[in-house]
């Protein structure tokens, strides 16, 4: 039998995607050896203001950041939804996709992670994906007791014991080369019409010149 399909779901608001998203993404996809990874701009995020920029601007700089990289896909299904943009209806629309064999993961960086005990439908999550929490430069995985009570007992013992099944673990991952940069501080940068470049993708400069996204009213 063919092995099965592996595919994560790395979700964002994306104001702007960065390079330290965008080294995860890729990282991620060697280190777990994944057929393709589903990087999602939420419409409206279910936990944080509506961000100034649109979600099709967000979205044309996220499309235009991957389109050189290798099964790494900018996906639009959140967009294409009325409302909150919650993980576990794209879960269910990615497990629909894929079907019930594919190893599907969520993948946040710890801080994401550390407010799982507040998203819709928490224990859901892991009847449809597994959960891989990759590391952030001042984000230390300390988990509340809310939150380790959801992941108790779900530990994975590596990338094998994880594609071993198609949901319900829970793995922390350390990848080569984590960078230390947020898209709050890109933000602060932008409007203090400082330099980006080497921080976001050549691509993502080109089209916030174009749409002349990040300017001060
Ligand atoms: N430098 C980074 N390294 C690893 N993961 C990251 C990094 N920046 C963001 N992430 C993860 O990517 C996902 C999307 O993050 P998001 O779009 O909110 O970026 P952000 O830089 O945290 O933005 P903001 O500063 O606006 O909160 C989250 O799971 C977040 O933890
Ligand atoms: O489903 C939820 O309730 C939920 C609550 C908080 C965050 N999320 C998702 O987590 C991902 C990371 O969020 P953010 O804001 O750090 O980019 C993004 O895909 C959000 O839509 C999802």
């Amino acid at each position: 039998m063919a092995d099965a399909v592996r595919i994560a779901m790395f979700g964002g608001t994306f104001n702007p995607v960065h390079v330290g998203h965008l080294r995860a993404a890729i990282e991620l996809r060697e280190q777990l050896a994944l057929d393709q990874v589903h990087m999602i701009v939420n419409r409206e995020p279910p936990h944080r203001q509506v961000p100034g920029v649109s979600g099709q601007d967000r979205f044309a700089m996220l499309s235009a950041a991957v389109a050189p990289l290798d099964g790494i896909v900018a996906d639009a299904r959140e967009l294409e939804r009325e409302g909150p943009s919650y993980t576990v209806d794209t879960l269910r629309s990615l497990r629909d996709q894929y079907g019930a064999d594919a190893r599907l993961m969520m993948v946040v960086g710890v801080d994401a992670f550390l407010g799982l005990a507040s998203w819709r439908q928490p224990d859901v999550l892991f009847s449809l994906a597994h959960i891989v929490v990759i590391q952030r430069p001042g984000a230390e995985l300390v988990l509340s007791d809310e939150v380790a009570a959801l992941v108790d007992g779900r530990k994975a013992d590596g990338i094998d014991d994880l594609m071993a099944c198609t949901s319900g673990c829970y793995l922390p991952l350390r990848l080569p080369t984590p960078i230390e940069l947020s898209a709050t501080a890109i933000r602060e940068r932008l409007a203090l019409e400082q330099d980006t470049r080497y921080l976001l993708a050549p691509e993502v400069l080109s089209v916030i010149a174009e749409r002349q996204l990040y300017r001060q009213q």
